[in-house]
Parts: structure tokens; C-alpha cells; sequence
């Protein structure tokens, strides 16, 4: 099996990236048009893998030929019955978990709320939820109306923990502290493994063993983790654990999503809400009345899965199985977004993030945006990303200063110009995303560089 051993990209000609005159690049010589542009926003959706493209279309043609007899006899030997089987062990692989703790199924938010309904018990004592404040709004919604669902108001049963004062991201101390002063009326602890937002990838296997020891319940949701960084759930205990692949792993616009449940749960968290798919396989096709489930995470499979978005995700999976580990993967992640940070760190206009609250003090302060201050602020930018590479994945999030005043929408536009894709989180924020498996040396010099003349332009135009 074939490794990463530098940063050379051998996976490049793996993926589809889009040039730079799809994503409309205008600034750019003429000589460039259908050169690959920086695409550094896998954090978001990654791009297309060629062989997903192949394995799609040999699935179109299975279904042109043979069409209902694909799901018994398929040329490739993937008949569409078993077709989960095909990417269950690489994403059991990816998430450090045993094959049968791992479901492929429905979309992110879905398996949310099943883990919620399987998990999250709550009692007139032990009620809570904590979670980081400011998760991705479909996670909020989950947990608040989960817990509406059980009778409780939303801002007394979530615990949302955000970071001090000034500060950007949550330190592992006043995690854990929580966890031990008020554990005993937590009955779930439930944080993102990679913040969406600020890329901090939280200190998973210490959370989780601060929530067992308070006798909590601990899920992940692995969107911005899975792909990016490694992991080893069965290991660590996690209880359960949620992810939709569209990001690091490239499954494509809402791609299958896949969930984790640790098989000591296996005998006493029965599926509730069955369907077909969880039936035992050997029976399924008898039609019984009665619902077998499989054994763990698979029995809570409701649907015959999509499997066009199955092979999609295949397709891409065995890009990550010819890298061979994901700690392999992870080194050159590492090293790459060090890169970044120490490329961004030599721009005129970098503000180191711990003197944002002195330079720019509205900006840890939603209520007074500094853009309405009467003194004109040269603009510029922090890392909100932890800089310690233990506590980040392969995400820097630029915070644009001063705050509220429009400079991330301008810079965000011009990077966009020289064939630079991040993505922009209104208000102030862009994400750049080095995902290990496609990008190159060259897309950070080419973000970097954009970012200096985008901010240079931006300072002396005002
Ligand atoms: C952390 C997180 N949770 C939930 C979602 C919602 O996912 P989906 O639309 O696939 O349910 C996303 C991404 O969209 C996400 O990043
Ligand atoms: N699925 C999408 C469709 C359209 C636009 C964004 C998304 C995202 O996934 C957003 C992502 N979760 C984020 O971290 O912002």
C-alpha cells in the first residue's frame, strides 16, 4: 500500500479540481484559465474523486442493463443489497472503530436525532446537555428540540460552554471542569470533534473520559473530523458518534452520512425506530413480520441505501485506503497547515490573536462592531485556530478586522478573483481548508499571496 511520505501530492491526479475559469477567476493571465484553482474549502464540500465519477457511471450502466437484477448480480460484484459493505470497514477504519459499530446511512442531521432518541434519557436529576456554545445551527435545533421533546425548556436543559472572555476557542480545563462540577446533572455531553466555525478540534478522548466518570452520555458529531483527523472511538469510549461525508470525505453534494454506536451498547439500545434494513440480511427478503434487529449500529438502518451516493463515497474512500492510515494522512495535514499559519504569520496585516481584544476591542464583543468606531482601523486579520496543532485539523479560520466592517466580503471576493476558494461565514470570518489528500505548497503561496494584495489594496483604497 502505497504512503504520503512527503509533500509531494501523489493524490492530486485523483480529484477533480475545478480551474480557474469555472470558478470564474478574473485577475488571473490568460495562460492560467485551465490551471486548478486553490480550492481550500474541502472543509465544506470536497471535490469530485475520479474514480466516485467511474464508479457512478459503471452503476448508471448496471442499472441500464440489467436494472432490478443489480441488486443480486452486478458485473463488479457489488450487488446493490450488500452495497454498504462495500465503504462500512474503510469508514470503520477512518473513525478507529470495529466494522460492526458503523452504520453508512441516511444524512447528518437524521442520525442526530436517532442517537438523541437512543441516547439522550433524560431525568428529573439528570437532564442536561452540554455542548459548545455556538455549534452549526442544525445541531442546536437538534438538542433544543430533543429536549423540548422531553418536556424541558431549552435554555435551562442546554449548557452551551463558551470560551473566555476575549478569547476565541475553549480551553480543555474549563471543559473538563464543567464536566466534573455539574456532571451529575449532565445527560449528555455532545461537542462537534472539529469546531465548524473556528477548525478547533476539541480534546475528544479527554472529554469523553471526564463524561464517563461523571456518568454521562458522550456523542461526537464528526462532521469536520471524519476525513481530517484521526481518531479511535472504540477505544476511546465514545458512546456514539454521528458524520455526513460531503467534507473531508468527498462523497459529493449531500452524500451518505454515517453514524458509530460502541457495541457494549449492542444488547440494551434496540433500535426505535425500525425499519427493513435493520432486519437481520438473512431474513430480510422472507418478509417476517417481526423486526430482527442486527446487532449495533447497522440495526438501526431504516432504508435500502442510495447507491449512488454509496459508490460515490467508495470512490473516494479508497483514495484514503491507498494512503494507508490516517495517522499517515495526518502528518502531512500537520505540516501543510503549519505551512499556512507560518505563510499568513508574515503578512504586514497579521494580528496575532491574542492582541485582538487590545487592538481591536469591540471585536470579542458582538454589541460594538469596531467598523462603527469614529477612528478609521487599518484592516487586517487574526487565527482564531488554535495555533497548537494538537488542537486543529486541517482548518485555519481568519478572523477579519475590524469587525463589522465589511473587510472579509471584500477580501473573500478579491481571493476568489486570483483562484483562491475558501468560504466566508458572515460575519467576519474565512475558512481555508489544506486538505491532505489534493492540495499542494502551491495553493497556500496562492492563498497567502491573494490575502497580502487583497488586504494591501483594502488599506490604501480607504
Ligand atoms: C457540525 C455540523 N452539523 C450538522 C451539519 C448539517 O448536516 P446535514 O445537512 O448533512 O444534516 C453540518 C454541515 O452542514 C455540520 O457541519
Ligand atoms: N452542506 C452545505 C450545503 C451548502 C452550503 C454549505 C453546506 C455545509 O455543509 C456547511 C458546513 N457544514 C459548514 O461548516 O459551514
Amino acid at each position: 500500500m502505497g504512503a504520503l511520505e512527503d509533500l509531494s501530492t501523489p493524490l492530486l491526479d485523483d480529484f477533480a479540481i475545478p480551474t480557474n475559469t469555472d470558478i470564474g477567476a478574473t485577475r488571473l493571465p490568460e495562460t492560467t484559465a485551465d490551471d486548478s484553482c486553490a480550492y481550500l474549502c474541502g472543509n465544506s464540500l470536497g471535490p469530485l474523486s475520479k474514480q466516485s465519477e467511474k464508479l457512478i457511471n459503471d452503476e448508471l450502466k448496471v442499472w441500464r442493463t440489467r436494472a432490478v437484477e443489480g441488486h443480486f448480480s452486478h458485473p463488479h460484484g457489488r450487488e446493490w443489497l450488500n452495497i454498504a459493505d462495500t465503504v462500512t470497514p474503510l469508514l470503520a477504519e477512518i473513525v478507529g472503530a470495529k466494522e460492526k459499530e458503523v452504520a453508512c446511512m441516511s444524512t447528518l442531521t437524521a442520525n442526530l436525532h436517532l442517537m438523541l432518541s437512543a441516547f439522550y434519557k433524560p431525568t428529573p436529576d439528570r437532564y442536561k446537555i452540554l455542548c459548545e456554545a455556538k455549534a452549526f445551527p442544525s445541531d442546536q435545533y437538534a438538542f433544543a428540540s430533543q429536549a423540548v421533546l422531553h418536556g424541558y425548556d431549552p435554555t435551562d436543559a442546554i449548557i452551551e460552554l463558551a470560551p473566555r472572555t476575549g478569547e476565541f476557542t475553549l480551553r480543555e480545563s474549563d471543559i473538563i471542569d464543567l464536566i466534573t462540577k455539574q456532571g451529575n446533572s449532565i445527560a449528555l455531553v455532545i461537542f462537534s470533534g472539529v469546531q465548524y466555525y473556528t477548525g478547533q478540534w476539541f480534546p475528544m478522548q479527554a472529554i469523553t473520559k471526564a463524561a464517563k466518570e461523571q456518568g454521562c452520555i458522550c456523542g461526537w458529531d464528526l462532521a469536520h473530523a471524519v476525513g481530517n483527523v484521526p481518531m479511535a472511538l472504540h477505544e476511546w469510549d465514545v458512546d456514539f458518534a454521528v458524520w455526513c461525508s460531503y467534507k473531508y470525505l468527498n462523497s459529493g453534494p449531500g452524500g451518505i452520512a454515517g453514524l458509530f454506536i460502541h457495541e457494549k451498547w449492542n444488547n440494551t439500545r434496540p433500535p426505535q425506530y425500525a425499519g427493513w434494513w435493520g432486519h437481520d440480511p438473512s431474513t430480510r427478503f422472507s418478509m417476517p413480520p417481526l423486526f430482527n434487529a442486527i446487532p449495533g449500529a447497522q440495526g438501526y438502518q431504516q432504508s435500502n441505501p442510495s447507491v449512488l451516493n454509496i459508490v460515490s463515497l467508495l470512490g473516494s474512500l479508497q483514495a484514503f485506503k491507498r494512503v494507508g492510515s490516517m495517522d499517515l494522512l495526518r502528518k502531512r495535514s500537520e505540516s501543510l497547515t503549519l505551512h499556512l499559519e507560518g505563510e499568513l504569520e508574515k503578512s504586514k496585516f497579521y494580528v496575532p490573536v491574542h492582541e485582538v481584544s487590545a487592538r481591536y476591542p469591540s471585536a470579542t464583543n458582538d454589541k460594538n462592531r469596531d467598523g462603527q468606531n469614529s477612528q478609521p482601523q487599518r484592516f487586517g486579520f487574526a487565527v482564531i485556530t488554535p495555533s497548537d496543532p494538537e488542537s486543529r485539523g486541517a482548518q485555519l479560520s481568519l478572523l477579519f478586522l475590524p469587525t463589522g466592517s465589511g473587510a472579509m466580503g471584500k477580501v473573500f471576493d478579491r481571493l476568489l478573483e486570483e483562484g483562491v476558494v475558501g468560504d466566508k461565514r458572515e460575519p467576519d470570518v474565512i475558512r481555508l481548508t489544506i486538505a491532505p489528500l489534493y492540495n499542494t505548497m502551491g495553493d497556500i503561496d496562492r492563498a497567502a499571496h491573494g490575502l497580502e494584495r487583497a488586504l494591501e489594496e483594502l488599506n490604501t483604497s480607504t
